[in-house]
């Protein structure tokens, strides 16, 4: 059983985690969560012994990696566009002050339910072992690489994507499950940044171009429409320089209350 407290701290776990708060059952944006550089300042580091283990680097300590920050297997265009983005994230004014600018990286964990609420209730919907399906392959490199960053203004999103050998397909291109994959991941966390918590109820997907394994492409997500509980997003996979398209989608996303993953 659980209580209404642990489904209140899960869903603002999950709100936190997309730079969002709940106040008095509404999602308003909270971009104070978020420090300097972009990541969110999460509940944990008020922890004891976390914030002990904080010192250390990842994987020395048990702080969460963020995956959506750039390691060794990222090529040239990953990192290119990865600065590109990033370095929007942040302005300095004419008096040398640091804004916020209109992009926002959101940071990516493997359980982020678990990190965002510190674990204390997740034992009680998902398994010890589970690991968001995009962030569980150990090897860097290998599977999805991928950064996503928000434009609130523009209610847009991006997300530049490596895609490793083990995504396989067709000879030397990437699966169309892996896509699909990535497209629902990216215009699903659109839809959560936009709307708060919400799950796929329908995915419609064109391929129009194989993507070579191995190659770097953006993911650019756009709302169409809110209506209700309904989130309408957009997506286009296009190569680095968007002149070609590699694969077009449309999303549509309910909006849930917590009480629906817990089975209620
Ligand atoms: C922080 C990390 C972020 C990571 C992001 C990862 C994103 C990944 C997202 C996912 O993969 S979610 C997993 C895949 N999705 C599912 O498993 C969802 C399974 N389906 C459901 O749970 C329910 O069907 C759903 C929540 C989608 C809707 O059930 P509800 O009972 O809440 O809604 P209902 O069936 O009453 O329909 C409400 C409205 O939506 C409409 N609707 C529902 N499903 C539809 C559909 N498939 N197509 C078109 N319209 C649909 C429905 O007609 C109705 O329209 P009206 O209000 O106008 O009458």
């Amino acid at each position: 059983m659980i209580r209404t407290g642990g489904v209140q701290q899960i869903a603002r776990g999950l709100c936190q985690i997309m730079g969002r708060e709940i106040s008095k059952g509404n999602f308003n944006t909270n971009i104070s969560q978020m420090t300097p550089r972009g990541t969110l300042q999460l509940p944990w580091s008020s922890i004891n012994s976390v914030r002990t283990m904080a010192v250390l680097p990842w994987p020395f300590s048990f702080q969460p990696r963020d995956f959506s920050l750039p390691n060794s297997s990222w090529g040239s265009d990953m990192r290119r566009l990865y600065e590109h983005y990033n370095s929007q994230c942040e302005v300095e004014t004419d008096d040398g002050e640091k804004k916020w600018g209109v992009w926002r990286r959101l940071p990516s964990y493997n359980r982020s339910l678990k990190y965002a609420t510190g674990g204390v209730y997740l034992s009680k919907i998902i398994q010890s072992k589970a690991r968001l399906f995009t962030r569980n392959i150990r090897e860097q490199g290998a599977g999805f690489e991928y950064v996503v960053f928000v434009n609130k203004q523009e209610q847009k999103c991006v997300c530049v994507f490596q895609a490793g050998h083990l995504l396989e397909g067709p000879p030397g291109h990437v699966h169309g499950g892996a896509i699909a994959t990535m497209i629902d991941t990216v215009t699903g966390t659109h839809a959560t940044y936009l709307s708060g918590p919400v799950m796929t109820a329908n995915l419609n997907i064109n391929y129009r171009s194989p993507i070579s394994l191995g190659s770097t492409v953006l993911l650019t997500c756009s709302l169409d429409k809110k209506e209700g509980r309904k989130t309408f997003v957009s997506c286009q996979v296009t190569n680095t320089d968007s002149s070609k398209l590699h694969t077009e989608a449309t999303g549509l996303f309910l909006s849930i209350t917590m009480g629906h993953l817990l089975g209620g």
